[in-house]
């Protein structure tokens, strides 16, 4: 479960202050998969990326899965983020020089057997349909197929939480449909709790849930600077 308590955010522009988030209170249940909308420079990955650690809040508190994010140093938010946290980008952020599947294998704990990490890796590249494509570089891939390896590379330590910013965001309609609900079903099944940036609606409604970033930010709707 998340639990946000009165975080507030800021940052500080051209030596000004500029506040980003006021959240005073706001939930996830564990397993739930949600949509987050909200317009340009709203706060949407500021969220996430509080979420997952890269950022901490300037006062507030934020528990995931029972861990208060907001009291742990760097480095603890370094290892909650490997152990805790799948993410998704929009442009993949995937090694060029690696394939994909060593992409993967980067990620993979290190305590997992060799039979383990190959038994795993065979099965999720079977699951999202690149099963003859492992050893292909990321270029020698489509922009879909290589957010597939992304998806395996978030997924495959089974971590409870996956956030996901506009994941389909450069691909084309068909593709990121095929994308999103790809992503659902594996959250579903793995009873991981999704959360989704994302602009479109068409998207958002596939999710069993929505929410809008003004819905749980405080602060007045302010223009992107
Ligand atoms: N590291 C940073 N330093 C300074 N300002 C930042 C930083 N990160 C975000 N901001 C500012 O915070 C605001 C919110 O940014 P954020 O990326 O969270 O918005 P968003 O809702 O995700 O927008 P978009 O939909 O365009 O991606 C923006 O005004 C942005 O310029």
């Amino acid at each position: 479960m998340i639990e946000i308590k009165g975080i507030t955010k800021s940052f500080t522009i051209h030596g000004k202050s500029l506040p980003i988030l006021n959240v005073s209170q706001w939930q996830v249940q564990q397993g739930d998969r949600l949509a987050l909308l909200g317009p340009s420079g709203s706060g949407k990955s500021t969220l996430l990326h509080l979420l997952s650690g890269v950022m901490q809040p300037d006062q507030g508190e934020i528990w995931v899965n029972g861990l208060p994010l907001h009291t742990y140093s760097e480095s603890k938010r370094d290892r909650y983020r490997a152990e805790h946290v799948g993410y998704i980008f929009q442009d993949f952020h995937l090694i060029s020089s690696l394939t994909v599947k060593q992409n993967v294998e980067l990620i993979v704990p290190q305590d997992w057997t060799k039979k383990m990490t190959k038994d795993q890796v065979d099965y999720w590249f079977e699951r999202v349909g690149l099963k003859d494509r492992q050893h292909h570089l990321p270029s020698e891939l489509s922009r879909g197929q290589q957010q597939r390896a992304a998806i395996i590379r978030a997924i495959i330590a089974k971590p409870q939480l996956i956030l996901a910013d506009e994941p389909t965001g450069s691909l084309d309609w068909e593709t990121a449909g095929d994308i999103m609900s790809l992503l659902l079903d594996i959250c579903e099944v793995e009873k991981m709790t999704l959360l989704t940036v994302t602009h479109d609606l068409h998207l958002a409604d596939m999710y069993p849930a929505r929410v809008h970033i003004q819905d749980i930010n405080e602060l007045p709707r302010r223009e992107a600077v």
